[in-house]
């Protein structure tokens, strides 16, 4: 088991990959606590998502979520999903790196737009990708790719895996990667 302080593992990855569905499933595959950086700023903000991007903008949105992230790195020890763009703010992108530079766990959960699409429905629960919901998604997933692969330290496709099968798929990454280090699994 990791030593590392802060989360247990952390997801990141675009809208659809299933971040914070996966991430219930670690918590009861593991009987960790779960959280999620979307719920977290809703909690703070007093509203919904969508209604922060409307009433206040994106900028605040960002300003918000950047704080969630701190905070959950500094104080959850279980699984944390992240929103799907927070890693484009360079404080956390800080923050992951020394996290993962440390020893600790950031899933990449990479998904193709096929199988993306039917998963998010692309409604109006996820503002970034309102207009022409694929190009859009297809236009952020390009942009953040780079930065997903630069701050992973485990990239798992989900791409036609149910949730719980991910959330094992990135079990046997980890066990991998641990024989890897020399450490018995
Ligand atoms: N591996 C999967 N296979 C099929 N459906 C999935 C999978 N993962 C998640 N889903 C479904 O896709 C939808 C979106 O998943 P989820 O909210 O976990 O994505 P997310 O990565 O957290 O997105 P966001 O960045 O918007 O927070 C949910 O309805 C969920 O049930
Ligand atoms: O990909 C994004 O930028 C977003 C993803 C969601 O998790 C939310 O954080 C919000 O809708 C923005
Ligand atoms: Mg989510």
């Amino acid at each position: 088991m990791s030593t590392t302080p802060g989360p247990r593992i952390v997801l990141v990855g675009p809208p659809g990959s299933g971040k914070s569905t996966v991430a219930l499933a670690l918590g009861e595959r593991w009987q960790l606590a779960v959280r999620d950086t979307d719920s977290d700023v809703e909690a703070t903000a007093g509203k919904a998502i969508a209604e922060i991007f409307v009433a206040d903008g994106e900028p605040v949105f960002r300003a918000l979520e950047r704080d969630a992230v701190r905070v959950a790195l500094e104080e959850h020890d279980g699984v944390l999903a992240l929103g799907g763009g927070a890693v484009l703010d360079e404080t956390t992108q800080e923050l992951l790196t020394a996290y993962g530079a440390e020893g600790g766990t950031v899933v990449f959960l990479d998904v193709t737009l096929a199988h993306a699409a039917p998963r998010v429905g692309f409604n109006q629960a996820r503002p970034l990708l309102l207009g022409n919901p694929r190009a859009q998604w297809q236009a952020l997933m390009e942009a953040r790719r780079p930065v997903y692969e630069r701050l992973a330290t485990v990239r798992v496709l989900t791409d036609g895996h149910r949730p719980a099968d991910v959330a094992e798929l990135i079990e046997q990454e980890l066990a991998v990667l641990r024989r890897g280090e020399g450490n018995p699994s």
